[in-house]
């Protein structure tokens, strides 16, 4: 049993990697098709497959196939980056564009600008010429070189684009949407029994992609969210009952400030989405706030920009562009709520609001070696004609799903997990807050 992805047909071209087929030869062997990672490890999955005589479920292992679906010497391939920006947007495509041209010699790839918007005529962007002299330095920059949006396109009029520009394989990087999009491309693309590959690399620092071990862009996004911990918490400590109140991106899922607090050990309270803490009364936000102030005198509160929204009075949901909702503003609501709360005690509140900042920057060394070795196995998937999978590591290990897993639903943090208590270890909140 196997997550199976799809394919455009035979291949039929021969690979110009010089690479090997026998192991002893100290060079890389070519990735046969047969080889597979079981998806899950866990010694009950592995007695259950034994008690019922089936094969555990298994993922295929990414990298260079000996056999290719397109001819090297006749491809174009067009990237399109859509969605929030996140740290190694650009390192992702420089690696697709660096791996296509010196591993395969593709020479017409074709960069589309601002997103799906891009692939629609009307809007007048056209296409940028990508070449590795265009993109070798665009690593050191944060953001997207080739620009970015959110909003709905017509899927059947993204697909005329692909084919009357005689694209043959589309490269999106983005999140949850964008890999809906893509899949939806790919479909369309299947019912007009066109030859194009589609290929997601996902992207998103809320890390919220499911079955993934992680996405690009995630843990720089925390990393830099970690010195403004530090400098908050020094703000809290400076003051007699000093509150620090950050909050943190994260819509749905709050693993930017949960990791944000465990790579940063300052912090005593961290709030996400998927608790549901009150303020007043035993075991509350306040009660909790209280005892740590009265124990240290100063707190450090993280929050992640999708907490506590049921605290709200219900209004009418927001959206943006592409449907996402648009949370209500738990930072500030938190700061009036505390300062109201502790109106007859001494206390200082410093609230601050990073926002952009943590998903702007450069990718760090960690992330630009992912996104490195991401580009490079989209690249060899597509090229042997596997059409609409991601390309990601799960379990550690490099591998092609096919998209339709991966968006089913959101992951989130599981309050039961290993990595939550190792939060609450690390911050001495109490299990019973939310
Ligand atoms: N089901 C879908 N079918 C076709 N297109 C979609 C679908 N869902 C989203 N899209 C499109 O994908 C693009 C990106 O979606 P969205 O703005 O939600 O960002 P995202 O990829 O989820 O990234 P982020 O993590 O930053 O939110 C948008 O242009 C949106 O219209
Ligand atoms: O304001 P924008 O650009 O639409 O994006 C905000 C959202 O994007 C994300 O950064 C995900 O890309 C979320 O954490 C945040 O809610
Ligand atoms: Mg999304």
């Amino acid at each position: 049993m196997e997550f199976q992805n799809r394919n455009l047909g035979i291949p039929k071209f021969k690979s110009p990697l010089q690479l090997s087929t026998v192991r002893g030869d100290k060079i890389f062997n070519f990735v046969g098709e047969e080889e597979k990672f079981v998806f899950d490890l866990s010694n009950d999955n592995y007695t259950q497959c034994l008690e019922k005589g089936v094969e555990p479920l298994c993922l295929e292992k990414a990298g260079p196939r000996q056999d290719l679906f397109f001819d090297p010497s006749n491809t174009t391939a067009a990237i399109v980056t859509c969605g929030g920006l996140c740290p190694g947007i650009n390192n992702v495509i420089r690696g697709i564009v660096m791996a296509l041209h010196y591993f395969y010699g593709i020479k017409r790839i074709l960069g589309v600008p601002y997103g799906y918007e891009g692939l629609n005529p009307a809007m007048g962007h056209g296409f940028v010429d990508l070449t590795p002299n265009k993109v070798k330095d665009i690593h050191l920059f944060g953001g997207t070189f080739l620009g970015s949006s959110r909003g709905a396109q017509d899927v059947s009029l993204m697909v005329n684009t692909l084919a009357e520009n005689k694209i043959d394989i589309l490269f999106a990087i983005g999140g949850d949407g964008t890999l809906k999009g893509v899949d939806a491309i790919g479909e369309e693309i299947a019912k007009q029994g066109l030859d194009i590959g589609v290929v997601g690399i996902p992207k998103t620092i809320d890390n919220d992609i499911d079955i993934i071990d992680k996405s690009f862009g995630f843990e720089t996004s925390f990393d830099v969210a970690g010195s403004i911990l530090r400098d908050a918490h020094n703000e809290a400590a400076g003051a007699y009952n000093g509150i620090a109140i950050i909050k943190l991106m994260g819509r749905d899922s709050g693993f930017i400030a949960a990791s944000a607090a465990l790579a940063m050990p300052v912090v005593n309270l961290v709030l996400i989405p998927e608790m549901e803490f009150h303020l007043e009364g035993p075991n509350g936000f306040f009660e909790v706030l209280e005892q740590r102030l009265s124990e240290k005198r100063h707190a450090v509160i993280v929050v992640a920009e999708g907490a506590g929204q049921h605290l709200f009075e219900k209004k009418d949901v927001v959206k943006d562009a592409s449907g996402n909702v648009q949370h209500q503003d738990i930072g500030l609501f938190l700061k009036d709520r505390i300062k109201e709360h502790f109106k007859d005690t001494s206390v200082t509140i410093k609230y601050i609001d990073p926002s952009y900042i943590i998903r702007s920057a450069p990718a760090n060394s960690s992330d630009s070696v992912y996104c490195s070795r991401l580009a490079y196995h989209a690249v060899h998937g597509a090229m042997a004609g596997k059409t609409r999978f991601v390309v990601s590591k799960v379990n550690n290990q490099y591998v092609y799903v096919p998209i339709s897993q991966v968006t089913q639903k959101r992951k989130k943090i599981d309050l039961e997990s290993e990595f939550w208590f190792s939060v609450l270890q690390s911050t001495g909140q109490p299990f019973h807050l939310g």
